[in-house]
């Protein structure tokens, strides 16, 4: 069930003598139970665009759809209702420093038609959801970021909402408190059944958390799909790239340009990038290779992920052997629906 439609978003910003065209033309279906990634460098139209889900940010045209409600078209009482029903978290808190962690998650809750004990109680729960019972007396400045974090997360959830959109939540965080906070996302996603809206320029925090991802550029969606889709084919460069840093391809791809240009290639050997899904389909083939096709590998690099619940591989290794051995050999990687591509690195032909 599609929880939020927006269709064909324009955000046009005027400034003194120029229009700037934030999100243009642009739409997208976010279905219950969804963590959507929204990935793209700064300036892409990321915020621009999912902040019209709340209408934090007002469509200069289009349609915006919550739970089958038209959010432009409410008078601003019933606007402020259903926003109620979308919690929102920021890259830098924005927590009030002169509350305490009780104080920051009971704030929304203030005008609430609810007894004194009844508010206690929400807030106690709601920070046992997030781990940190035992804070609720600090103030912001006595908590690590991830801490924080956390507060502004129990806070986000404090109306009950079905949809979370976290505008770069972990942007600010090392990647270990980042981990844990994706972790905790994922946990109120199953446990809660909340919908999530992830907005981040690292698809390393897409690959840990999403299920769908949407990557854009100047304002527009360049390439959508489900998480294993996007890692496994993806279409426009700017996804490549990406998806090469976050499985540290990128990476891998320097130290072996190091290494060969200590030690070239023969003219007998060529290096490989092998890409695979599903974990019984690469493995056999490289440890039988040699028996099979007479080729030696030299395993470089290897990676393995389990995206959804599937394995995706990658590896870097140097086949040597005759041509036609190493060409028969590549042909039966491809017949086993394995992706195989030469790489030509550091002057190397
Ligand atoms: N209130 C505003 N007034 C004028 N221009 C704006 C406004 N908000 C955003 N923009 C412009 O719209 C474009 C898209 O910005 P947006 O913040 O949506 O991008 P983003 O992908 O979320 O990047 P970032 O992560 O840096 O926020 C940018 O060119 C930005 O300068």
């Amino acid at each position: 069930m599609a929880v939020i439609s927006l269709t064909d978003i324009n955000v046009t910003f005027k400034q003194k003598n120029r229009e700037i065209v934030a999100v243009q033309n642009e739409s997208i279906t976010i279905e219950k139970g969804d963590i959507y990634g929204i990935v793209g460098y700064s300036g892409a139209g990321k915020s621009t665009l999912v902040r019209t889900i709340n209408l934090l940010q007002r469509p200069t045209s289009g349609s915006v759809l919550v739970n089958g409600t038209e959010m432009t078209s409410l008078k601003p009482a019933q606007l402020r209702d259903e926003r109620k029903k979308i919690g929102m978290i920021f890259q830098h808190f924005n927590l009030m420093s002169e509350l305490t962690v009780f104080g920051n998650v009971a704030q929304p809750l203030k005008h609430a038609k609810m007894s004194k004990a009844d508010k206690t109680k929400k807030v106690n729960d709601l920070l046992d959801l997030v781990g940190l019972a035992d804070r609720a007396g600090n103030y912001p400045a006595q908590l690590s970021g991830g801490q924080k974090q956390r507060v502004a997360i129990a806070r986000a959830l404090a109306n009950d909402p079905e949809i979370l959109i976290s505008d770069e939540a972990t942007s600010a965080l090392d990647p270990k408190t980042t981990n844990q906070i994706l972790a905790l996302l994922k946990k109120l996603n199953q446990e809660l059944g909340l919908t999530i809206v992830l907005i981040t320029h690292e698809m390393q925090a897409v690959k840990e958390a999403a299920n769908k991802v949407a990557v854009m550029e100047n304002g527009v969606i360049i390439e959508r799909g489900s998480l294993l889709e996007i890692f496994t084919n993806p279409q426009k460069q700017l996804t490549k790239d990406f998806i090469n840093t976050a499985t540290n391809r990128d990476e891998a791809l320097e130290k072996v340009t190091e290494l060969l240009e200590e030690q070239p290639l023969a003219d007998d050997e060529e290096l490989l990038q092998i890409n695979y899904v599903g974990a019984d389909t690469a493995q056999p083939l490289l440890s039988t290779i040699y028996a099979d096709y007479g080729v030696t590998t030299n395993l470089l690099y290897s990676n393995m992920e389990i995206l959804t619940k599937t394995p995706v591989g990658l590896a870097i290794a140097i086949f040597k052997g005759t041509a036609s051995q190493r060409a028969t050999s590549k042909a039966s990687f491809a017949d086993h629906g394995v992706q195989i591509q030469e790489l030509h690195v550091g002057g190397q032909h």
